[in-house]
């Protein structure tokens, strides 16, 4: 089991008002599931995709990443199992606007120490995979917002990650880009068992998925597994 969350409820507040907004949610996800949250705007998606990341603790409940207790662990802990397994892709991208499409694509194995020849090797096929193989000189201010997006998800899966965690990955694309891009992240998928966790509202997206969990006011209220276009409710 690669992601494991039992009873977790996340609770925002400050001096003036408390919003409960992850409501005793269970969720299990094997190795290389690809699955996608989907729901209305506010019902929670990157909140659980932020606790699914390291990036943010749940108020209670327990979350178990790839076997270990993540609960006990320290914030550098954290940041080591983020870089080591784990890649981003924002709805903001949260690209390096002084580094190209290369480099940025590149960053991410630069901190695991990755062999400079490899990287830059690995970072170029995927550039190329994501159809941006010719704008890898350009500076994100020189790409569109699409283009940009697809340097996200390049850098995010170039490491090569246990999991991958994508915040509306399809967002801003044409459908020529989106296909492109599921493509490649399926055959990672299937090549290499990477799991992709997608929160999406893009049919495209969820067509391609092997399960959708519904997800509504921070609780689960439907898990479908789809099989060969053949839904069946697993939860
Ligand atoms: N840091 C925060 N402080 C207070 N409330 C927050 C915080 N982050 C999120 N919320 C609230 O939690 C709820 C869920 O937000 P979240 O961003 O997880 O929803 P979402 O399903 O991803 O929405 P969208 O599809 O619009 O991105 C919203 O009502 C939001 O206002």
């Amino acid at each position: 089991m690669m992601i494991k969350l039992n009873q977790i409820n996340k609770i925002f507040s400050d001096k003036h008002q408390s919003f409960h907004c992850l409501k005793d949610l269970n969720l299990e996800v094997k190795q290389g599931e690809f699955t996608v949250i989907a729901g209305p705007s506010g019902s929670g998606k990157s909140t659980l995709l932020n606790i699914i990341g390291l990036l943010d603790k749940p108020s209670s409940g327990s979350y178990e990443f790839d076997g270990q207790n993540v609960a006990k662990l320290n914030n550098n802990q954290l940041a080591d199992i983020r870089r080591e397994k784990i890649g981003f892709v924002f709805q903001a991208y949260n690209l390096m606007p002084v580094l190209t499409a290369l480099e940025n694509t590149e960053m991410i194995m630069e901190f695991c120490n990755v062999d400079k020849k490899v990287r830059r090797q690995r970072a170029m096929e995927t550039l190329e995979a994501v159809g941006l193989g010719e704008f890898k000189n350009r500076f994100p201010a020189q790409l569109s917002g699409g283009q940009q997006q697809r340097v996200a998800v390049a850098r995010a899966i170039a490491a090569q990650p246990l999991l991958v965690v994508a915040d509306e990955p399809t967002a801003n694309l044409d459908s020529h880009s989106t296909e492109s891009l599921l493509d490649l992240m399926q055959s990672l998928n299937q090549e290499l068992g990477v799991t992709f966790l997608f929160s999406s509202h893009d049919p495209r997206v969820i067509d391609r998925a092997h399960r959708v969990v519904h997800l509504q006011d921070g609780q689960i209220v439907k898990d479908v597994c789809t099989n060969n276009n053949d839904q069946q409710v697993a939860v």
